[in-house]
């Protein structure tokens, strides 16, 4: 408990003097709702003294105490306000830091990170349990240092009054520390699984709603809930178990206390039975018994709860501690961007084993057009992306300009590129900020200059709300060709010297077609271009053709030398001209 507390104050970072101002305030707080209690307590006993004519109660001692119980309860309000002032919103800014950092961790691990951990887990970690720790945190290390802090106060002036007293309330201070130790025990082997839980049903949920239009389409509705139910199940048992450990322990704390306060009166009834002690002093234990332990009764819950957030920042600590595939770059302005592979081999799999691509080495000069070709799953793909390093290569090297990619920072690196690919992903935001996405500083002019040579303006002012118009999550409020188009007009304002396309295999209506074209055209004019190529026209008109089976370039040149040969080419060309409707006199 006391590890995962001083981790939690340790997450509060810059704010950790405002936390202790905060537990200052409430420490006085506290103080505040226990003085009228004596203060009532005095004046009971003055006034039973007066009754029973011991002694006479001077009228203005009656108003004193009045003044200073209305003083108290005003302090109280001050110090409660402090407090709030001071801490509530500090685990707000704290998890609005922690947000952006993760957003810039993830920003710089490579691809292979997020097939190892499921978006549901990163995204539960990111809202979700964050969203607890920055609702829990500073109220948990609230209650439980001033719940003892406070307690230690109270205890001491109960010694002061009667030492029996207090060495009761320490008695069921202890038992009560005893059954919390084990809440805590229980808390550690227990909540994993509940996180766990949650993280998965965080991952099924996005999976599902993902998946919803095919399982749709294929009537498997309730196949694609199957595991969601399951997930459900397995977070309503851990939760289940979580409550069933914890109940007999709470009880064991609570029982404890309520003990510990009749303890209190006993020891405060025997003497003044006897004429040992002051009937205010009496008064005053009493009315304390009931609530010497209010603060620390409640530490039951953040006992629990500090386990709960313990297994949140070991989760933040993992996500926070991923290696950065950048580490150690810097940035590099370029001269040249030619684009080379060396003897390169590479694996999606950490242990290396069933190499994607092996011994690829090829180099695009500046201002070329590269077309890649080849089977599917032959590593197109994976060429392109290692160019952009989104994954690091096991072996033989990838130089940009005539600098191993392994130098640059990504940013450094991305922005020499630009990327269009078939499954365009548009953010949640207005046309205009998607555009702009390609250079955030543009000006309006820029944005709609890049749209009409991206041949969207037309359309883009055909919306509704024209530039303001809304795209939907991912883009879902527009077309697959409007779709394209934008990111065209986003890789134009980017302007970088490099253009990797994945040209659109599924087949587009010819005015579409025709349109994407020619943004293509205009954003690969004068740029060194590497293309996924399906289209015949594409590939004949490349300076240079890469010819990729089997993870391996099998044939490199020009479209007239590559057909003169026997090989994988020719029967590539043959197929796509049937497709496409051409004849080829070879
Ligand atoms: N993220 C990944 N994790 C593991 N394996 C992958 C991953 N991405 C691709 N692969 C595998 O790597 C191989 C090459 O894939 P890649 O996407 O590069 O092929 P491609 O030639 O671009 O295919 P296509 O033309 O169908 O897009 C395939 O066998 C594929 O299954």
């Amino acid at each position: 408990m006391i590890r995962n507390l001083v981790r939690i104050v340790r997450w509060a970072g810059p704010y950790r003097a405002r936390l202790f101002w905060g537990c200052v305030c409430s420490f006085f707080m506290t103080w505040a709702v226990a003085a009228p209690v004596v203060l009532a307590a005095w004046l009971l006993a003055q006034v039973a003294d007066d009754a029973r004519g011991v002694s006479q109660l001077d009228p203005s001692w009656v108003w004193l105490s009045l003044l200073a119980m209305v003083g108290c309860v005003l302090a109280r309000f001050a110090f409660s306000y402090g407090k709030n002032r001071l801490q509530e919103s500090i685990g707000y800014e704290v998890a609005a830091q922690e947000r952006i950092d993760l957003g810039n961790v993830l920003k710089r691990v490579p691809l292979g990170y997020f097939a190892q951990n499921k978006t549901g887990d990163i995204l539960a970690t990111a809202t979700t349990e964050l969203g607890v720790l920055e609702l829990q945190g500073m109220k948990m290390v609230d209650a439980v240092i001033n719940g003892y802090v406070n307690l230690a106060a109270i205890v001491w002036f109960l010694f002061v009054l009667s030492p029996p007293a207090a060495l009761a309330a320490v008695a069921g201070t202890a038992v009560s520390c005893l059954a919390l130790a084990s809440v805590n025990r229980a808390s550690q082997r227990l909540t994993p699984a509940a996180h766990k839980a949650t993280e998965d049903l965080t991952s099924d949920i996005v999976e599902y709603v993902r998946g919803l239009g095919t399982a749709k389409s294929y009537g498997h509705g309730g196949a694609a809930e199957r595991p969601i139910r399951a997930t459900i199940q397995r977070l309503k048992d851990a939760r289940i178990a979580i409550e069933l450990a914890f109940t007999p322990r709470n009880v064991v704390h609570l029982v404890a206390f309520k003990l510990a306060s009749v303890g209190v009166v006993a020891c405060a009834a025997w003497p003044f039975a006897r004429g040992a002690m002051p009937l205010w002093v009496f008064l005053a234990l009493c009315a304390f018994s009931f609530t010497v332990f209010s603060g620390v009764e409640r530490v039951n819950d953040s006992a629990h709860m500090l386990g709960d957030l313990g297994d949140i920042l070991d989760r933040l600590e993992e996500l926070e501690g991923a290696e950065f595939i950048d580490e150690g770059g810097r940035d590099i302005p370029l001269d040249g961007h030619d684009i080379e592979f060396e003897n390169l081999g590479f694996s999606y799999a950490r242990d290396g084993s069933g190499q994607t691509l092996h011994d690829v080495s090829f180099s695009i000069p500046e201002g070329t057009t590269c077309a890649i070709v080849g089977p599917s799953g032959s590593g197109k793909t994976t060429i392109a992306n290692l160019m952009m390093r989104f994954w690091d290569a096991d072996s033989g090297e990838v130089r940009v300009g005539g600098r191993n990619v392994k130098d640059f920072t990504c940013d450094s690196l991305l922005s020499n590129f630009s990327a269009v690919f078939q499954s365009v992903y548009l953010f949640n935001d207005t046309v205009e900020n998607n555009i702009r996405f390609g250079r955030p500083n543009a000006t309006f002019a820029e944005v709609i200059d890049a749209a009409k040579r991206a041949q969207a303006d037309e359309f883009v002012e055909g919306l509704p709300e024209g530039y303001r118009t809304l795209v939907g999550e991912g883009g879902s409020a527009l077309s697959g060709g409007q779709k394209q188009r934008i990111s065209i007009a986003r890789a134009l304002l980017k302007d970088a010297p490099i253009v990797i396309l994945d040209e659109a295999t599924a087949s587009v209506d010819p005015e579409n077609e025709a349109l994407i074209q020619s943004a293509i055209s205009e954003l690969t004019r004068g740029k060194t271009v590497v293309v996924i190529a399906h289209r015949l026209a594409t590939i004949e008109n490349a300076d240079q053709i890469l010819v990729v089976e089997g993870g391996t370039v099998v044939q490199r040149g020009t479209h007239e030398q590559l057909l003169a040969e026997e090989g994988t080419y020719r029967k590539f060309v043959e197929i796509r001209s049937e497709a496409e409707g051409w004849r080829f006199g070879f």
